[in-house]
């Protein structure tokens, strides 16, 4: 496992061409001048606690909407799942409930797994799940297989808490997704999952973030640097 890294710097030191933006105080489109890490890693808690504290405030039906325009965005991206295997998770904190569509791709032929975090501050180990198979409590009391059938996804599903314009994603603090896509033998394709209002402008990436291939939200399908 690699440890954190000292010299981790934002990796955007480009000018924008114009600072006006500075001057009104907008901090979610965000200036895209080099920002010290301290400042980064405190830039992030600001936007997570804002992030979910408004897809919270959704009201259920609204994000059982959202949830169905994301399934069918993921059905037209990935098409054929058969003899994949697709990892996608617990759905926490208002992040959107793909369940019923995990069980439409497992009918279709897919295997399915769930993260898991075996270990504080280590690579996600991902466990076979199907509808119906029983969970216990995890770390942060998440519900994860109670059987430890080990599998590596083809497929990775990665809520998101906010993405940007390069497909970078702000999680919840832990790296772990990072960390993950670091150590696997093989990389999955990775593919975003969240909300439309999550998007910012830049998550200021740092050297240890490894932005997702695609993002589906419940307006598009959008890919690094598409607009
Ligand atoms: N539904 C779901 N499951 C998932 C993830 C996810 O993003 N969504 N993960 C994606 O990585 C992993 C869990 N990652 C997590 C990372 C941090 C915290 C958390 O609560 N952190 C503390 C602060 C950090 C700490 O104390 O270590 C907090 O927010 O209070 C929770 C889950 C695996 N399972
Ligand atoms: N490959 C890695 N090796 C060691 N530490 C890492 C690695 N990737 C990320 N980290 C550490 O994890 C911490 C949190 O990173 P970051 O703010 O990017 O979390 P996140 O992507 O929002 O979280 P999560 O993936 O758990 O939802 C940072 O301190 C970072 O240094």
């Amino acid at each position: 496992m690699s440890k954190p890294d000292p010299d981790d710097e934002p990796r955007e030191f480009s000018s924008p061409p114009c600072f006006l933006h500075e001057l009104d105080g907008d901090d979610r489109g965000a200036p895209s001048k080099p920002m010290p890490r301290d400042a980064v890693m405190a830039w992030r808690r600001t936007q997570r606690t804002r992030l979910i504290a408004d897809r919270l405030a959704l009201p259920a039906a609204a994000r059982s909407e959202r949830a169905a325009r994301i399934a069918s965005h993921l059905d037209a991206l990935l098409m054929d799942l058969g003899g994949r295997t697709v990892s996608s998770y617990w759905p926490l904190r208002g992040e959107p409930d793909l369940r019923g569509w995990v069980a439409s791709i497992i009918e279709r032929g897919a295997a399915h797994a769930l993260p898991v975090v075996a270990e504080r501050n280590a690579p996600l180990v991902f466990r076979r799940w199907r509808p119906g198979e029983a969970l216990v409590r995890g770390f942060w009391n998440i519900p994860v297989p109670e059987q430890d059938a080990q599998t590596l996804p083809d497929v990775m599903l990665a809520p998101v808490v906010g993405f940007d314009r390069q497909c970078y994603r702000l999680g919840y603090g832990g790296g772990y997704f990072d960390r993950t896509l670091a150590s696997l033998p093989v990389r999955p394709y990775v593919v975003g999952i969240g909300y439309e209002q999550a998007a910012l402008e830049t998550i200021h990436p740092l050297a240890h973030d490894i932005p997702l291939d695609v993002v589906v939200t419940d307006a598009a399908i959008r890919y690094p640097g598409g607009g």
